[in-house]
């Protein structure tokens, strides 16, 4: 075994008797039915290994890890335009909260926030269809996961609009503000079906390699983003990937990471790899307890802590 498949077995272990605690998200009635056991992890290195323990191999709905992906499109897509829609600073409130909204004109504070993410898919749509955009989403993961087989899961997409009321009032909100250019439904359809992609650890760690290897997809060679967007990608998610658990996050697993209320989280170790880890119970924040348990011991025995 080597040393990186030590530390990610040891992990492994250490978070296991973890498993089952924390709370399956309830509020999207489709994920409710979740088995808290399920607890995989996965770390995808530049040359292609990857070193996988548990429900590496079962996909689960990746949920606000899509916020990840569909930030470097609209960067890539539209650049620092962007940033006239949304902000970069931590919010310390909940992923779907409102309240900053109102003071703030309309404009959310970072792109990994419900509100952000969802004025972030606004500017990816760029006068194309829901669909053109979905597209767009689904093959650029799917290209950098290695697996054409990743779809959105239609049934979780139906759910979460079905009792999107919130979220639908997030974008009503910015919508009266003028911060969409887009109608509002066609901007959640978008929303609801980005969150509801289906993923595996193997593939999720795959498909965040290129955030570690400055914004160049190690696999295939290509350069999908620029060098300086990977590493300020890396930067939002350090400190607005939990919501508000960001600050606990990066004071005990110093990585950035962009957890999803689905039991997933992704976590970027920039020059080494990426993580995935998924098991369903969340912390009060909506982050995955015992991913986040297994994460700490990965990278402290890795050393791979950006802070290191
Ligand atoms: N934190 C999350 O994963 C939230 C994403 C979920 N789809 C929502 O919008 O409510």
């Amino acid at each position: 075994m080597t040393d990186l498949a030590r530390c990610v077995a040891e992990a492994y272990d250490i978070a296991l008797p973890h498993r089952g605690e924390g709370k399956v998200a309830d509020y999207i009635p489709a994920l409710a039915g979740v088995d808290p056991q399920h607890f995989g992890f996965a770390l995808a290195l530049p040359d292609g290994t990857v070193h996988t323990a548990g429900d590496a191999d079962i996909s689960f709905s990746i949920q606000s890890v899509s916020k990840v992906f569909t930030l470097a499109l609209a960067l890539r897509r539209v650049g620092s335009a962007l940033w006239d829609s949304v902000g970069r600073e931590p919010s310390g409130s909940a992923f779907n909260s409102i309240v900053q909204l109102e003071s703030e004109a309309g404009i959310p504070r970072n792109p990994l926030i419900n509100a952000g993410a969802i004025a972030t898919t606004d500017r990816l749509i760029d006068g194309r269809s829901g669909d053109a955009t979905i597209a767009e989403i689904l093959d650029f993961i799917r290209a950098r996961a290695c697996d054409h087989a990743v779809d959105v899961d239609l049934n979780v997409a139906a759910s979460e609009s079905e009792t999107g009321a919130r979220n639908r009032s997030l974008t009503h909100f910015m919508d009266a503000f003028g911060t969409l250019r887009h109608p509002v439904e066609t901007v959640l359809g978008v929303y609801f079906r980005q969150c509801a992609i289906a993923m595996s650890c193997r593939q999720l760690a795959r498909a965040g390699l290129f955030l570690a290897m400055e914004g160049r997809d190690p696999l295939g060679g290509e350069q999908l983003i620029d060098a300086h967007r990977a590493r300020r990608i890396n930067a939002i998610m350090m400190l607005c990937g939990h919501y508000d658990n960001s600050g606990e996050f990066a004071f005990r697993v110093g990585l950035p990471g962009k957890s999803g209320v689905g039991g997933g989280i992704l976590c970027i170790a920039p020059g080494h790899g990426s993580i995935a880890v998924w098991s369903p119970g969340l912390n009060d924040a909506g982050t995955s307890l015992v991913g986040a348990i297994a994460l700490e011991h990965f990278a402290y025995a890795a050393g791979w802590s950006v802070f290191d």
